[in-house]
């Protein structure tokens, strides 16, 4: 029998109980649990509580000490602080997710705050030591957690690539913490049943391992083996404290990302963030860029630059799209892509050994061709369409969205930079409207700054290519329809659907995907077609929601290929069961349960 001392977490306690020193506060509550006088003595409104947190969150000079504050700001209230985020959303995300979360993990270790309860347990470390311990780890966990806050929604990285910054060790918590506020932020999942995990299996990063103040354990990253059997252990004890958790694999280093997809995608309810959802998120933009793009579907010739789980993962997701939606014949589509890596294009012949997920891309074609670099890939291909996941800052050079431009004159060129965090992106929006007339059909993985074509007063706003739009909706709709998996076609119904999310204001000036500032509502509409999905093939488990949607059929039920529609009914039931921060005190401290 495992004993474990029981304290009260923030991010683990129930946004419905009061909250410590809370200074809106009703003196009947003050006086109940005993805090009167402990508190300044006005009772304030929500108004004035946000009016001081958001000029609290100006004043400070920097993106990481801004991001030091919000994590303050969570642990110790977390209803005002989703209130601020969601009134504050297109000026907050950039903060608590990317790109200022990169720059929050690599100094994790050294920004880490000397938590004490309430605010004690805000996810879990596992020591690659104590993978044998992984029950007693969970009842730990459990017991600081208030009773009914079960995790059903948990992100876990091990650290090893986080964003384009490489091995991060432990300092890769950040990245699970971030996704999980933007699921409850984007998605409204219930924060206190999210759980972020990280996996502290060792780094590779010298400077880390040398760093005094470095939190994880000091030891290289293990061999294979004994990597997938230590994660093996955790994943089996997780998912049998806590049936049904939703698992978002994030930021492993590429082949442990497909290696872990393919083990557990048929086991329990999982998906790959950087594979899946990237791919799915891309697609979506890609579907709204070939409607603007002025030649047809089956003429593009796409280069990708970057051959990891992102890339690669995108490039299946295009393929099934080509094949299901424009009858194109699956070697016909693959033959429509082309990949440079560090050693330039990928080709069968080039004479190293390829990786396992680039041997599918690996060009038959080019004869003794052999292109060593994205500028000679560039004269080669003559693409249409030029996809950034490689990590290199600047790889779009001036002369190559030049040329992407003049060899494009016909069409407008598809340019997504989409490596993150800024530091590592392909080119700016700034430079790919210059270079290309102001052509360019847009998307980047980082936010950049809307662009004034000088000389007038058109504002183009860049569309973000982020899996922050698919992820939390697929988190949502698993939550509620229970799937005994997540399949292509689920992914797929929801790339359709995130291009069905477009407003017609955002088609008519070349959007490729919706604001932020609207994203709550795009999450309900993807969750909606995501559920309907899941009945549709049967993976559903959640009577309520199959009645439910047999009950309201979307408007293509009988359609074979996933095209992402909903029915209003399961929308607005989606809607309605999403978390949302107190509006009130009232509501809040509701004086009645005293
Ligand atoms: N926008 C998004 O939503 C999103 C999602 C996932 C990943 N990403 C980003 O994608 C990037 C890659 O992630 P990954 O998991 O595929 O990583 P990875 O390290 O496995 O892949 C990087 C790829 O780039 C290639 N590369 C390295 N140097 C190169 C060069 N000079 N020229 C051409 N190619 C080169 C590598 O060979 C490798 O194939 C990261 O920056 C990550 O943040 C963005
Ligand atoms: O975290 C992000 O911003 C996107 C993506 O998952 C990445 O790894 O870059
Ligand atoms: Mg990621």
């Amino acid at each position: 029998m495992v004993t474990a001392v029981k304290i009260t977490p923030t991010l683990a306690s129930p946004a419905s109980k009061p909250q410590s020193l809370d200074t809106a506060m009703p003196y009947e509550t003050r006086t109940a649990l005993h805090l009167k006088g402990l508190v300044p003595s006005a009772v304030e409104n929500f108004a004035a509580q946000d009016a001081r947190a958001y000029e609290q969150l100006k004043n400070k000079g920097s993106d990481l000490e801004k991001y030091i504050f919000l994590s303050w700001l969570r642990n110790t209230n977390l209803n005002l602080f989703y209130r601020l985020v969601l009134s504050h959303l297109k000026e907050i995300a950039p903060i608590i997710y990317t790109p200022t979360v990169g720059q929050a993990c690599q100094e994790f270790s050294h920004i880490y705050p000397f938590l004490a309860p309430p605010s004690a347990v805000d996810g879990l470390y596992i020591p690659l030591s104590e993978v044998d311990s992984i029950d007693e780890i969970i009842e730990n966990y459990r017991a600081s957690i208030p009773a009914g806050c079960v995790p059903e929604t948990t992100v876990i990285t091990d650290g090893s690539r986080i964003l384009g910054l490489g091995d991060l060790g432990m300092n890769g918590m950040g990245i699970p913490v971030g996704k999980l506020q933007l699921y409850v932020a984007a998605a409204g999942l219930d924060p206190t049943r999210c759980l972020p995990i990280v996996l502290d299996f060792g780094t590779d990063n010298a400077k880390y391992l040398e760093d005094p103040l470095y939190l994880g354990i000091r030891q290289k990253r293990p061999a294979d083996e004994e990597f997938y059997a230590a994660t093996e252990k955790v994943l089996n004890g997780l998912t049998a404290a806590f049936p049904g958790i939703f698992i978002q694999f994030e930021d492993f280093n590429t082949p442990h990302a497909f290696g872990l997809l393919e083990k557990w995608r048929h086991r329990t309810l999982c998906f790959n963030d950087d594979i899946q959802g990237t791919g799915s998120v891309i697609l979506a933009g890609f579907i709204s860029a070939i409607k603007l793009a002025g030649i047809p579907a089956q003429d593009q010739r796409i280069l990708f630059v970057g051959a990891g789980s992102a890339g690669v993962g995108v490039a299946k997701q295009l393929v099934d799209y080509l094949v299901i939606e424009h009858n194109i014949p699956e070697e016909q589509a693959k033959a429509m892509f082309w990949f440079v890596d560090s050693r330039g294009i990928i080709t069968a012949n080039r004479g190293d050994t390829l990786a396992d997920h680039k041997v599918y891309f690996a060009r038959e074609d080019n004869g003794s061709t052999q292109c060593k670099d994205l500028g000679e890939a560039l004269e080669y291909v003559k693409p249409t369409a030029l996809i950034g996941l490689s990590t290199i800052y600047k790889a779009f050079s001036e002369k190559i969205l030049t040329r992407m431009n003049e060899i494009n004159r016909q069409a407008r060129p598809i340019i997504f930079p989409l490596s993150n965090p800024q530091t590592k992106a392909e080119c700016t929006f700034e430079e790919a409207m210059r270079f290309t007339d102001n052509r360019v059909l847009f998307a980047s993985g980082t936010a950049f700054p809307s662009y004034t074509i000088p000389g007038t007063n058109d504002t183009r706003v860049p569309g973000q290519g982020n899996n922050m739009y698919v992820f939390p909706p697929i988190g949502l709709g698993a939550k509620l329809v229970r799937p005994t998996k997540i399949t292509d076609s689920m992914i797929f119904a929801v790339s359709k659907a995130l291009s069905n999310t477009l407003s017609d204001e955002e088609i008519a000036r070349g959007e490729l995907y919706p604001r932020i500032e609207r994203i709550r509502e795009t999450s309900a509409q993807v969750a909606a077609a995501f559920i309907h999905q899941a009945v549709r093939e049967g993976t559903a488990q959640d009577q309520h929601w199959i009645d439910l949607v047999q009950a309201n059929p979307a408007q293509s039920a009988t359609s074979e290929t996933p095209d992402g529609t909903y029915s209003q009914a399961i929308l607005d039931e989606v809607k309605s069961a999403m978390w949302t921060p107190a509006e009130s005190a009232q509501q809040l401290f509701p004086t009645t349960k005293l």
